[in-house]
């Protein structure tokens, strides 16, 4: 890729790359032009790393997460991410992305609450960004990454992996700079939002917004953060990323516990989403989930290069593209176009067996092995030829 830095361009740690797995490093890259033609001021992007990069920089694999997640793409839950890592074993010596190999890159998406810049931020002005934050696109997200990349001295990655909002970057990455990527991994995802997923994203934006505490956006050092909406907006999309087949297993119409939905009880399905949400509450931002699910409802690789077909066919990245049968967020057919559009899809599209639904790129870790070591395997290829 080839970017012009913004001379306030600054790295946290410039002895970054001889840092232990997990290390953290932000990269402040200046101002950033954004797709809507606004600036977004003093932008930083936080990142992960695992492994070490070569002398040449030739062994980057850039892993990209998905809406709520974040740079801990490995490791055990710490005081900084109370998850573990979202490919714990995946990633690591030995692994389908061995580090011992490969060096893996994880930035947090600018627009999220994990580093970079987002709307609980601070403006340069001192005081949060809230609702003077701008909307964002998957491309802007891709190009701060670029930037950020370009401070560490990166001008090639070896690969590019993520599903769903991660493989909506992925697929970005791989179409706005086919000659700096040598191989792509695309899960989960579709080549451009669908009417479907603008209508239960829109919806779980406006159950946020219609939170009291909302306050315009302005909520940030008020004390009051619109959580209740956000805990709606999570359930809505919980249900959206797991399939029917898979609930009505596991919770039928059960009551939770001893409760009697009949009088005040809940049924089982109920205090699960109820217990996703709360989950969610104490880790994500509601800003951030309204800024970034905006971004998923922009998200078209088409756009302005002559639609989905045209965009696809003149990327010539070797991409593994990856579905779950029974993602009823990102139905097969989504997937299907971007493996046949593609100009070059490695193997067609690969069909993941899993009840799962939509959260399968997270939780099938045999099939997410064998598709990661693929997309490695060409990799190397590519980059021996070089
Ligand atoms: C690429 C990225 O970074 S995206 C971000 C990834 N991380 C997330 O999305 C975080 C949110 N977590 C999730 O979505 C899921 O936990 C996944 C996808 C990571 C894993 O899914 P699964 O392992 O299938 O978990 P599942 O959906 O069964 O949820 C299990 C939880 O529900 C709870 N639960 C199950 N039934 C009930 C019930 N009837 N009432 C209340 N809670 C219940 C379990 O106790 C368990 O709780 P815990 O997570 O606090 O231990
Ligand atoms: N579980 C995922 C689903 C969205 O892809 C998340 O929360 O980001």
């Amino acid at each position: 890729m080839s970017v012009s830095i913004d001379p306030a361009t600054t790295v946290s740690d410039p002895d970054w790359a001889t840092r232990p797995d997990g290390a953290q490093v932000s990269v402040s890259i200046g101002d950033l032009t954004l797709d809507s033609g606004a600036t977004l001021a003093d932008v930083t992007v936080a990142f992960q790393k695992w492994g070490t990069p070569t002398a040449a920089r030739d062994n980057i694999v850039l892993a990209l997460h998905a809406l709520t997640g974040n740079s801990h793409v490995a490791g055990p839950a710490d005081d900084q991410f109370s998850m573990t890592g979202w490919w714990d074993g995946l990633i690591g010596p030995g692994c389908a992305v061995d580090t011992d190999e490969w060096c893996v890159l994880a930035p947090n998406a600018i627009g999220g609450c994990f580093g970079s810049t987002g709307p609980g931020s601070l403006a340069p002005d001192g005081r949060p960004w809230g609702s003077r934050f701008p909307r964002l696109t998957v491309r802007d997200l891709v190009r701060s990454e670029s930037l950020a990349l370009e401070a560490l001295g990166i001008s090639r990655l070896a690969a590019v992996a993520g599903g769903s909002m991660g493989g909506a970057r992925a697929l970005e990455w791989a179409v706005t700079y086919p000659d700096a990527v040598g191989a792509a991994l695309v899960l989960a995802v579709g080549a451009r939002a669908s009417a479907d997923q603008i209508g239960t994203q829109t919806t779980q934006i406006e159950a946020i917004k219609s939170d009291p505490a909302w306050q315009g956006g302005d909520y940030y050092g008020t004390g009051r953060s619109p959580s209740t909406g956000m805990g709606i907006a999570r359930r809505i999309a919980h249900l959206s990323y797991r399939s029917d087949r898979e609930l009505d297993q596991r919770f039928e119409n059960r009551p939770q516990g001893e409760e009697n939905p009949l009088v005040d009880g809940r049924y089982s399905i109920a205090s699960y989403l109820e217990h996703q949400a709360e989950k969610l509450k104490r880790r994500f931002d509601p800003g951030a989930y309204v800024v970034l699910s905006d971004v998923l409802n922009n998200h078209d690789v088409g756009r302005d290069r002559g639609g989905v077909a045209a965009a696809l066919a003149g990327c010539s990245v070797p991409t593994v593209v990856g579905a779950i049968d029974s993602d009823r967020l990102y139905p097969l057919y989504q997937l299907e176009e971007i493996a046949r559009e593609l100009g070059d899809c490695v193997g067609g599209l690969h069909v993941i067996r899993s009840d799962a639904g939509h959260d399968g790129f997270l939780t099938e870790f045999e099939p997410i092995r064998e598709l990661l070591a693929k997309t490695m395997d060409v990799a190397r290829l590519r980059r021996s030829a070089d």
